[in-house]
């Protein structure tokens, strides 16, 4: 079976800056990376961190301050702008200044790696560009002039140009920062799907913790000290890596769902039967209210109705008759006298 390389590999790189008196400031440092064709990897970590330095470095915009940098079989200081830009794509959070370009145009220039500055498209170009604004949802406001979109408007239309492009590595600095739920979810399945089928490596930063861990194959994740550790996310999460390098006090994660959690418990342990989506959100607004809910036995006691076979919910509190609910919020309000007075969560 053929093995295949890395689209960009790096060995013992720092990244960082140089200070006024031009002395090298690490940010991150003896980085061994690799990004393998066909896997969506997830750059994750505090802010601060380090992520834009190092995607800025990986795409080349800015010199390492030590260590190899490959793209493909070359070096990415031997490699001109062009010869990177049929290579990897980039987007960046930096705004951005499209003059009177509309979409489809600015879209359009995404393949100019392909045709030079005076090259027309042809049938080709054109049929990656309409692909690519087809991709993000973008071809309705295909005419428009960049300069009136929203910012969640102009952020697809920079990933339908860098998907014009067409290389077989795509760094995105970002991509959902501004971004609604639904098309954050649509950007982070758009990406994992076209990493599968087109065999692309796609590395993107966010701050979208739980996106990142449903959606990628690889989790790149930066500790706030510069550290960088790699690997599934699952394994990140269930060796406490993921939890120590967002540690905050007060903050947990909790592996078991891969939340963190918002309220810190103050009340009683809550028995929870049931399961489904009933119970996931009874989970949550007991969680909420400051309770702890939990499968062991407790002498509260709370039936969600996946095991009832009705629309209710049972209460069991000590030395009272067992009470019907008929939503969590009259279950909350019988179970609120029970929490420890100006509890606060
Ligand atoms: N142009 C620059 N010159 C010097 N230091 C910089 C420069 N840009 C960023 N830094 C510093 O480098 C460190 C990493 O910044 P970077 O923007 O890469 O972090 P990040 O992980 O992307 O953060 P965030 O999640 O907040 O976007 C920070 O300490 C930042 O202050």
């Amino acid at each position: 079976m053929a093995v295949s390389a890395p689209l960009l590999s790096a060995e013992d790189l720092a990244v960082g800056y140089f200070s006024s008196r031009n002395t090298p400031r690490a940010v991150t440092d003896n980085l061994r990376l690799a990004l393998w064709p066909g896997e969506l990897v997830c750059l994750l970590g505090p802010n601060g961190a380090g992520k834009s330095t190092l995607l800025r470095t990986l795409a080349g915009l800015q010199p390492p301050l030590r260590g190899r940098l490959m793209l493909g079989n070359s070096a990415m200081q031997d490699l001109n702008a062009p010869a990177r830009a049929r290579q990897l794509s980039v987007v960046l959070t930096d705004r951005l200044d499209a003059g009177n370009l509309t979409v489809q145009e600015l879209v359009s220039l995404g393949r100019q790696p392909h045709t030079g500055w005076l090259g027309g498209l042809s049938a080709h170009d054109e049929a990656q560009v309409q692909a690519a604004l087809a991709a993000t949802n973008t071809t309705p406001f295909a005419g428009r002039p960049v300069g009136e979109l929203s910012d969640g408007e102009r952020q697809k239309v920079l990933l339908a140009r860098a998907l014009a492009q067409d290389t077989p590595l795509i760094l995105l600095d970002e991509p959902t920062a501004h971004l609604d739920l639904p098309n954050r979810v649509a950007l982070m399945r758009l990406l994992h799907n076209l990493a599968r089928q087109t065999g692309k490596a796609i590395l993107l930063s966010t701050h979208e913790l739980d996106l990142a861990l449903q959606a990628a194959d690889r989790v790149w994740l930066l500790s706030a000290t510069g550290t960088l550790h790699a690997g599934t996310p699952e394994d990140l999460v269930l060796s406490g890596t993921f939890a120590a390098a967002f540690a905050r006090e007060g903050l947990a994660f909790d592996p078991t769902t891969g939340t963190f959690a918002l309220h810190a418990p103050a009340g009683p342990t809550v028995q929870l039967l049931g399961e489904g989506a009933a119970a996931f959100w009874t989970r949550r607004a007991l969680e909420r209210e400051g309770f702890i809910p939990s499968a062991a036995p407790a002498p509260l006691r709370v039936t969600t109705p996946s095991i009832l076979k009705a629309d209710s919910w049972l209460c069991e509190l000590p030395g009272q008759p067992a009470q019907q609910h008929h939503s969590i919020a009259t279950l909350l309000a019988a179970l609120r006298p029970l929490l420890p007075e100006n509890h606060l969560v």
